[in-house]
């Protein structure tokens, strides 16, 4: 089925009073099958985006978590190729949009333009790409653009005002607000500052913005959304069940339950 893009979900879920659950996993933790089945159950279970990562070597923002998953999926031999052809067989079976997660260095080695028309002809709909440079963001969006994709685009709690909204007018799909500094991995509590820097995002535009870092439980989920997130994010709980567990079949029963718990916590 065709599915629709980011900012087409994220209008839908608006009329329907809804807030997106955007969970993120490793592709290839622990292999490209495991992914497919895993992708499948997110979607089933009532996520309204994934966010897929291409596994990197030198993941710089990740959290221990994350960095575990895509030296395993590495290990495995996961390469970008191989993910492409997995989502080219799993995403007609999907209802919900993706997301590919990406550091910059696998769009320098194809060619922005080449990498676009690679991820669109696979039935992606949107790219982030946490370490793109500020000089690079133009000719990413301006090919993203080009091939149909949503370049989401991450403001910070350190962002400076004019920036931050430079950030949010240039972003498509949805506004994704880091909730805290650091790395990602799940965290005790959401920081408080989220409140406000929800607000300030939310006087600067109309977009759709998604809060994500160190969500990791029901009660996480509820209290970004009482502070007006549109969707939530949750990567490092998830990536963990599944990647630590046992057997792939346990994994993906695990995922299943904790993908509940985090649906049933959404409006
Ligand atoms: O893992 P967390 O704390 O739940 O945060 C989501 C995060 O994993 C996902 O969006 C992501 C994975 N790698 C990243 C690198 C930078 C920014 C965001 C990410």
């Amino acid at each position: 089925m065709e599915t629709v893009g980011l900012s087409e979900t994220f209008t839908r879920l608006k009329k329907e009073g809804k807030v997106a659950l955007i969970p993120f996993i490793t592709a290839g933790d622990p292999d490209l099958s495991t992914t497919a089945e895993a992708l499948k159950v997110l979607d089933s279970c009532g996520s309204d985006i994934i966010e897929l990562g291409v596994p990197y070597s030198d993941p710089l923002a990740d959290g221990p978590v994350i960095q575990a998953a895509a030296t395993r999926a590495l290990a495995r031999g996961t390469n970008f190729d191989g993910v492409i052809s997995m989502l080219k067989e799993v995403i007609p079976q999907l209802s919900c949009p993706i997301a590919l997660f990406t550091y910059y260095n696998a769009i320098l080695k194809r060619g922005t333009g080449r990498f676009m028309s690679i991820i669109r002809d696979s039935g992606v709909h949107g790219l982030v790409v946490p370490d793109v440079p500020l000089e690079e963001t133009e000719t990413l969006r301006t090919e993203a653009k080009k091939h149909g994709i949503e370049l989401v685009l991450l403001t910070t709690p350190t962002t400076p005002t004019n920036r931050m909204k430079s950030i949010v007018e240039a972003a498509e799909g949805f506004v994704y607000l880091v909730s805290s500094v650091g790395v990602t991995g799940a965290r005790a509590s959401v920081s408080v500052k989220v409140e406000a820097l929800l607000k300030e995002i939310k006087e600067a535009t109309n977009k759709p913005v998604a809060v994500g870092f160190g969500i990791s439980k029901p009660e996480h989920v509820k209290q970004v959304v009482a502070w007006g997130a549109d969707g939530v994010i949750v990567g490092s709980a998830i990536v963990k069940l599944l990647g630590e567990a046992k057997t792939p079949e346990e994994g993906l029963k695990e995922l299943e339950n904790f993908t509940l718990s985090l649906k049933s916590a959404l409006p």
